[in-house]
């Protein structure tokens, strides 16, 4: 029953789903909790599957169409008997039975998801339409991995689920935020309409190992850099703030959210709040203390700072991030060091 939500004044009853298959109901039929990961094949969706697949009762699709993804990040479950991979763009409708969906097809780095705006939003906005289809054919429960971007460049500080945001409609990262929002508006007339399940978890900044080494973003552009003994580029003014969380943190509250009664929108990330230039630094002591930091030019509506209010995940999820972010960075960089070649100095 979808009953429990955040605010408490919009109850609604949930119809029992299809049924699938009259096996399903069969006496000697012990079904699995099948389980669609959309973007699956991406950095967090990767991490998300090899934790799912760690439950021998957890059967996985993943739908990818692989633009910042890839089959490498899924080599080890590949014909494994319980999952199954298939190239499919989110855009277009899907046709699978499942029990739980967790939607995170998007390009998530600001320069993938500038590179074609009219295709981030249309993922954004098709794409949940499709997979909220899905999840009321099918009597699913949805999670969408909302983000951090909803608030904008904001003007509250730490950032609360109840803020509305500061966000730019016409500005080269809309397609991305304002397509967030609208998917969490979709997620939730969807739930308000036909009384589908919904999880929303805003992410605040993830690293960790299996990022895309050319990816954009800032742990992974510092980490590179500073294997390659490549000056570290520091956006101006560098003053600007991020909270970075590990991933193995991230993928712990989101199943954390999917299991529990609570719709969300609920921050997931870690409040440890940084600059770019004490990032930067901190890459330098930790990695390569010869290296250079240099300053470059931003793009437009960098937001200035960031940090979750993490409350509601604590009271809500029993969640909270354990991963310092001195300690993450040479988790990641041990994965770096191995796919550009570049082994420790002794
Ligand atoms: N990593 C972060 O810091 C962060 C922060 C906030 C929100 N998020 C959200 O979490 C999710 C995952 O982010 P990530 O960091 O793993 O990014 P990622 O780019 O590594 O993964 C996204 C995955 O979605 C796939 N994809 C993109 N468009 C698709 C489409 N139309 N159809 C099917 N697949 C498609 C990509 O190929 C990729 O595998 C995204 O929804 C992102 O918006 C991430
Ligand atoms: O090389 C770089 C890259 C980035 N930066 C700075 O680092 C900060 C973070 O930039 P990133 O590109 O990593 O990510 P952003 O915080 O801007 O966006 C992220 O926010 C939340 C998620 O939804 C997405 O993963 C992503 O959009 C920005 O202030 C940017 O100016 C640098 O200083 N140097």
């Amino acid at each position: 029953m979808a009953k429990n939500s955040a605010n408490g004044d919009h109850q609604t009853t949930t119809k029992p789903p299809p049924t699938p298959s009259p096996l399903r109901f069969s006496k000697f039929f012990q079904p699995n909790m099948r389980i669609l990961v959309t973007g699956g094949a991406g950095f967090i969706g990767s991490h998300l599957v090899d934790k799912l697949m760690e439950n021998e009762k957890n059967e996985v699709i993943v739908v990818d169409n692989f633009f910042t993804g890839s089959k490498d990040n899924l080599k080890k479950w590949i014909g494994h008997p319980r999952f199954e991979l298939k190239r499919h763009d989110v855009t277009e409708p899907l046709l699978v039975e499942v029990d739980q969906i967790y939607h995170l097809a998007c390009p998530a780095s600001p320069i993938f998801y500038k590179y074609n705006p009219v295709k981030t939003i249309k993922t954004n906005v098709i794409g949940t339409l499709n997979m909220l289809g899905l999840a009321k054919r099918v009597g699913a429960r949805i999670l969408l991995t909302s983000t951090s971007e909803v608030y904008g460049d904001p003007l509250v500080h730490p950032q609360t689920e109840e803020y509305w945001g500061n966000v730019n409609p016409i500005g080269v990262r809309s397609c991305y935020d304002e397509g967030k929002r609208v998917a969490e508006t979709l997620m939730f007339d969807y739930h308000r309409q036909h009384g589908i399940e919904i999880r929303i978890a805003r992410i605040f900044n993830t690293y960790g190992p299996r990022m895309n080494i050319d990816d954009g973003r800032v742990v992974s552009n510092f980490i590179a850099q500073a294997l390659r003994d490549e000056p570290l580029t520091v956006q101006a003014p560098g003053t600007q703030t991020r909270s970075f969380c590990y991933v193995s943190d991230m993928v712990n509250g989101l199943i954390r959210l999917m299991e529990g009664e609570n719709t969300g929108p609920i921050n997931i990330g870690n409040p440890g709040e940084f600059t770019m230039i004490e990032l930067a630094e901190l890459v330098k002591e930790l990695i390569n203390p010869k290296v250079e930091i240099k300053s470059v030019e931003n793009t437009p509506d960098d937001p200035r700072q960031r940090k979750p209010d993490i409350t509601k995940a604590k009271e809500l999820l029993g969640w909270e991030p354990k991963v310092k972010l001195r300690d993450g960075l040479p988790l990641m960089e041990e994965d770096f060091r191995l796919r550009l070649g570049v082994s420790k100095k002794i």
